[in-house]
């Protein structure tokens, strides 16, 4: 056996013992410091073995293992590993109590050596909460808050109009075409409003390979490394620091998906070549390296938060439409009725259309992009219902508990938008969209992602049917499809047809995208 091999062995086999160890002393303390050593943490599974409740964490789908402890132990669920508490939210009321009411208490994120290792701590939803957090949250929303997204609106139909064309001439690539739009809206909004496709691809690929590299199984080797941080100091030489180097490599390509683009800016701007952006409008308000470095990782994280997330969710709205034909219709009647025939819709018609407004909403339930949100850390020892929640818990809400709750959604895996619907046909008061997260850590994007899919899902079907394919004997295909176990929740492969609606989509189509009539 080679030296390192049997150091690794050596280290798996003390690891365990040192967590057991660890996890009873991190209770110990917890308990002997607070003043609430009577009060119950919340009830949750049993520890499965000597590896404590590690060993019965959920292999895969969380959420639908927290959605069964939920109905086995109560909404509020906790996962005590090597006493490092997991707070699982299953209901609504409970995630805006903690995440929104008492925000204050319930805003910080789990600290993660990997973070800082692997180059991620330019993301702004990765940040401690504190100062540099709110600094980067208050530029983020001067330039995402509901006004400001309107700036973005000519790039976004820009975008959506090629989205059409793209679907008029290779409908069968529908899935690269939802890809494309929502990355081409982020990049000419960051970038550039003329960046050529070609360098929309190459930053988007950074940003892929990025992503993809730093990809790592959060129930495994963050809790690990969270409990044993003090491996992050060993050298990337050291036998067993495996994880050391690979974060390295992980970190190169942080790296590079957050300089590119702003190189090619800086570069344009000198030039004189670049067409406006976000990002070259805050350059030029830049005296300080400070300054600089925080519009990096604005446009950096709104990348990594803004492009499959959206991508995720235009094709979850194929997927629902070929699969509730009904739905379909019904939106198509009212933009019809509402808009007419010869035109496309734009945002302005947003107010005058209730059922599509319905049907997004309901979209965002029945494909939550993220099942689980992402957790927020307690900052102080608190008590809710009964319960002990101890300092530096993180709490999970569960969006997949709380989007498919029978009682709030009946029949919930039916794409339904009269659940947003009163008898009138007017909207009702259901409009938080659970998938954008709670409080003071809230997607700071969704108001550049609803009108983005809004937009998309408007002048779809205004121009196309989309349903099943059918066999050669005019037979309709079915369509199997799993959602997959990554964090960022998306279809997998299926495939549907899309066809013009009417003559004239063919021709608005190409009006809107000034490509020639053929
Ligand atoms: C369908 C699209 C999207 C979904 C479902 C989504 C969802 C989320 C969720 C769940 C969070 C964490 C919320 C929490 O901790 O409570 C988040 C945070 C964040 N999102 Fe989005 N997002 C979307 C689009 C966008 C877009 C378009 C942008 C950029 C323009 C963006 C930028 C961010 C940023 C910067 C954060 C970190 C906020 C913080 O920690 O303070 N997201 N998003």
């Amino acid at each position: 056996m080679a030296l390192s091999d049997l150091t690794i062995s050596l280290l798996l086999a003390v690891l365990p013992i040192c967590a057991i160890i660890f996890g009873l002393y991190s209770t110990l303390r917890q308990w002997h410091g607070s003043n609430n050593r009577d009060i119950p943490y919340p009830p949750g599974p049993p520890a499965g073995s000597f590896l404590g409740s590690a060993s019965i964490l959920p292999k895969s789908k969380p959420w639908l293992t927290y959605a069964e402890w939920g109905r086995t132990y109560g909404d509020i669920v906790d996962l005590n590993i090597y006493g490092q508490h997991t707070i699982v939210l299953n209901a609504v009321e409970d995630a805006v109590e903690l995440l929104e009411h008492r925000a204050a208490l319930y805003s910080d994120r789990p600290e993660d050596p990997l973070i800082k290792l692997t180059g991620w701590d330019f993301s702004i939803e990765l940040m401690p909460y504190g100062e540099h957090w709110r600094a980067h949250r208050k530029l983020f929303q001067h330039c995402f808050r509901s006004k400001a997204s309107a700036a973005y609106r000519a790039i976004q139909s820009a975008k959506v109009n090629d989205l059409l064309y793209s679907l008029l001439t290779r409908p069968g690539e529908f899935r690269a075409h939802c890809k494309q739009t929502a990355s081409a809206i982020m990049m000419a909004t960051l970038y550039d409003n003329d960046l050529k496709p070609e360098t929309t691809a190459y930053f988007t690929g950074l940003v892929d390979q990025g992503i993809e590299k730093a990809e790592i199984n959060p129930n495994t080797v963050v809790t690990f490394l969270k409990t044993f941080s003090i491996l992050r100091h060993l050298p990337t030489w050291f036998p067993g620091a495996g994880f050391k180097r690979s974060a390295t490599e992980v970190k190169r390509f942080a790296d590079q998906m957050r300089d590119a683009p702003i190189d090619y800016v800086g570069k344009g701007l000198i030039k004189g070549t670049l067409g406006p952006s976000l990002v070259s409008d805050l350059l030029e308000n830049c005296y300080v390296q400070k300054e600089f470095d925080m519009v990096k990782r604005l446009a950096t994280s709104s990348c990594v938060g803004g492009i499959d997330t959206v991508a995720s969710s235009l094709a979850s709205f194929f997927l629902s439409m070929a699969l509730f034909p009904a739905v379909q219709k019904q939106a198509q009647q009212e933009l019809d009725r509402v808009i007419g025939m010869d035109r496309l819709p734009n945002f302005d018609d947003r107010p005058a259309l209730p059922y599509l407004e319905a049907v997004y909403r309901e979209l965002m339930r029945w494909a939550p992009v993220f099942p689980l949100n992402t957790p927020h850390v307690s900052v102080e020892d608190d008590i809710y219902k009964g319960f002990f929640i101890p300092k530096g818990s993180s709490i999970v809400a569960n969006i997949w508990s709380m989007t498919r709750n029978e009682e709030r959604y009946p029949e919930p895996d039916v794409f339904n938008p009269d659940r947003f619907l009163n008898a009138q046909g007017e909207l009702n008061d259901d409009e938080k969209v659970l998938t954008f997260g709670f409080g003071r850590r809230i997607c700071p994007g969704r108001y550049m992602a609803s009108s983005t899919i809004w937009l998309a899902m408007a002048s779809v079907l205004a121009t196309f049917d989309i349903g099943k394919k059918t066999d050669e004997n005019g037979e309709e295909i079915p369509i199997d499809v799993d959602y997959g176990d990554v964090i960022n929740s998306r279809p997998g492969t299926f495939e549907c047809s899309i066809s013009p609606r009417r003559g004239n989509s063919g021709k608005l189509i190409r009006e809107a995208t000034h490509t020639p009539t053929s």
